[in-house]
């Protein structure tokens, strides 16, 4: 790469497609994000996207995206989207195109994020012990990752844990997820863990309660829920910041990932402090016998913008 070659960056997601330029010379610049339901393809999209900027030169890209990326035939979990990467690489007119899970570009991005980009909730980093970290966040859906530490370099994991079964902690939880098995036979963790899992949380309980449902978007449930105006929504949102604490937790244990989990997402940077004195911390650490030991594991949440592109534009250090 020369000092004038500028690359693409984007991070797709199941609503939002964000898109940058990268260059030695600027770094990440003129992010700009666009709402995907807008566009029939990500190639639309991604011409959309260069036209805003002008049409710069661009050879070669890289591409976060909200799926399992397994071969050349990508199909989005949460979207309409599907593609060939060869065939995008063509229409494009691209010497490189690097197609990477987004949730992997988001555990990149952790160690060139600074300290001002996380907020601690719990736990302690006196910690002096070399182990991986988890990446777990909630938006459209549910992306987990980790970053094992390998001598000087971090070596990022590209799963689907989203999609692993949720399980219940307690009775109301139970009686949540048999209302949830009507309408879907596998109950995973992203089905109530992400804005759509806060609009089956929010179903559920007011089927619970024999009340009839409104329709509500993830935000509006979340805003009710914080200022109490909706007693359902406060539920949801409470049980949905629970159920997070429990995957989190299971991520910490199932890594040993005891120098941290990252929260990303759409969803919890926008919660604030409520967030901090949610049940997410508490069912972070309700894992029985080892209840101590996660006690002492720190929680960040990931609140710099965008995140994701700072990690996918490390992809081409390591392709
Ligand atoms: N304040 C909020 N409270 C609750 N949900 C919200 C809030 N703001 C956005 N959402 C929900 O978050 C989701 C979008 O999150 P995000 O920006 O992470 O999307 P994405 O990157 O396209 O998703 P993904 O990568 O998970 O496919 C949508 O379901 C939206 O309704």
């Amino acid at each position: 790469m020369t000092s004038d070659d500028v690359r693409l960056i984007a991070d797709i997601g199941g609503t939002n497609a964000r898109f940058a330029l990268l260059s030695l010379e600027q770094g990440v610049h003129r992010q700009i994000v666009l709402p995907c339901a807008d566009y029939d393809e990500i190639v639309v999209a991604m011409k959309a996207y260069l036209g805003m900027v002008g049409d710069p030169v661009v050879k070669e890209a890289a591409i976060a995206i909200a799926t399992a990326v397994v071969g050349d035939s990508v199909k989005m979990t949460n979207h309409h989207w599907s593609f060939s990467i060869e065939t995008l690489k063509q229409q494009m007119a691209f010497d490189k195109l690097i197609v990477k899970n987004d949730f992997t570009a988001l555990a990149m991005s952790i160690p060139k994020l600074s300290k001002s980009d996380f907020v601690q909730v719990g736990g302690n980093t006196d910690s002096q012990l070399i182990t991986p970290l988890g990446i777990v966040g909630a938006g459209t859906g549910l992306g987990v990752s980790g970053l094992i530490p390998y001598g000087d370099i971090w070596i990022p994991l590209e799963g689907e844990g989203g999609h692993s079964t949720v399980s219940p902690s307690n009775e109301r939880e139970v009686d949540i997820i048999k209302v949830c098995w009507k309408q879907y036979p596998h109950v995973s963790a992203e089905r109530l863990v992400s804005g759509m899992g806060l609009q089956n949380l929010y179903s559920a309980i007011c089927e619970l309660e024999n009340v009839e449902p409104e329709c509500l978007s993830p935000r509006e449930i979340s805003v009710l829920g914080i200022s109490n105006a909706n007693p359902h929504c406060a539920e949801a949102l409470d049980t949905f910041c629970g159920l997070l604490g429990s995957v989190a937790g299971d991520l910490a244990l199932t890594l040993g990932a005891y120098r941290g989990v990252y929260i990303g997402g759409g969803i919890v940077p926008q919660l604030g402090s409520y967030f901090e004195q949610s049940s997410f911390r508490k069912r972070f650490e309700a894992k029985g016998r080892f209840q101590q030991h996660l006690a002492e594991v720190p929680v960040f949440v990931i609140n710099a913008e965008n995140p994701a592109l700072y990690g996918i534009g490390e992809a081409f250090s390591l392709s």
